[in-house]
């Protein structure tokens, strides 16, 4: 048991009474497995265990939670150098869990901790907006943005993930398009936008696949603008079909700034970020995350 690699599961508290993932972590370490706890309480929390899981020469740390916990490992595992980086693995318990989702983990507490603990590690891309903050999913302007921050959390954890479209379609009336200009090498684009989605993955707001063909390791980022031309047949329809869309443009792209006149807000899997100016980049394969063996989003 002392030989087996150390794997440090950092739980957000929001899912630390889940007597499922209890008996799942008790089931695993009776098997053998090395696997230690640490709940977060705040902001910051998800970053200190992380330096602590390179302290204890981690081979994996994972991420227990919704989007914005692995959000807040995944930054933290991309400042350490290298060769000090530990895995990335993921036990969804959040609300949405859209990143989790869409790679096809179970929602099922042991089998998502076993692959976190024994899934292969990959090589994907991790997403850098103005330097200093970071997307492994999605990040997401214009309307999309409000639905996602100001779904009540009440209706969150009533509704999970159709909270989201029910809240968006409550607030129609609000709905204020963002003048902007994307700019990338042989794109230039300006208008007013309703949504921009910029994917790693693919969907963001509870299961909307703003960028349908996204791909984790494709050292790329997937550019979705929905375009306000006709307001509400333009909504109706990005968050009902999934044909083709003729109000929405799309390209992919390894870097791309986007500036407005007005202050705008983006959400990096849902953690919001505001400005006028922002510089977006991929790292391609800067993490390495075990995921399952039939990952829809692997090229
Ligand atoms: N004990 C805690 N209670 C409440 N919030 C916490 C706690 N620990 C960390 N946080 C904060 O929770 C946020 C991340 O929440 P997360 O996105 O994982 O959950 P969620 O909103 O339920 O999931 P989803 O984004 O899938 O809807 C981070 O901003 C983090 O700082």
């Amino acid at each position: 048991m002392q030989n087996q690699p150390l794997t440090l599961l950092i739980l957000n508290g929001k899912g630390a009474g889940n007597e499922e993932l209890r008996t799942a972590v008790n089931k695993l370490r009776d098997e053998g497995f090395n696997l230690a706890v640490r709940v977060t309480w705040e902001k910051g929390d998800g970053d200190r265990y992380v330096q602590e899981a390179v302290s204890l020469q981690a081979e994996t740390v994972v991420a227990g939670g919704g989007d914005g916990t692995i959000n807040e490992i995944a930054t933290a595992l991309a400042a350490l150098p290298a060769d000090h980086r530990p895995a990335l693995g993921i036990l969804p318990l959040g609300t949405a869990n859209d990143f989790a989702t869409s790679v096809g983990i179970p929602l099922e507490m042991e089998p998502a901790l076993r692959l976190a603990v024994l899934g292969k590690a990959t090589a994907i891309d991790l997403a850098r907006v103005n330097g200093d903050r970071y997307f492994i999913n999605m990040a997401t302007g214009g309307f999309g943005t409000r639905i996602t921050t100001e779904t009540p959390e009440k209706l969150k954890s009533a509704l999970g993930g159709v909270s989201y479209f029910i809240h968006g379609l409550m607030r129609v009336d609000a709905l204020k398009p963002d003048r902007c200009e994307i700019v990338a090498p042989g794109f230039d684009w300006q208008g007013d936008a309703l949504v921009i989605g910029i994917g790693n993955g693919r969907q963001a707001g509870g299961g909307q696949k703003l960028c349908p063909d996204a791909l984790i390791n494709d050292g790329q980022l997937n550019l979705s603008i929905v375009t306000a031309q006709e307001l509400l047949p333009t909504l109706l329809h990005s968050l009902t079909r999934d044909d083709e869309n003729p109000n929405i443009v799309s390209a992919k792209l390894q870097s791309l700034s986007i500036r407005s006149p007005h202050e705008m807000t983006f959400n990096l899997d849902g953690e919001p970020l505001s400005g006028s100016e922002f510089q977006i980049e991929v790292l391609p394969g800067a993490l390495s995350c075990r995921l399952p063996p039939q990952c829809p989003l692997l090229a």
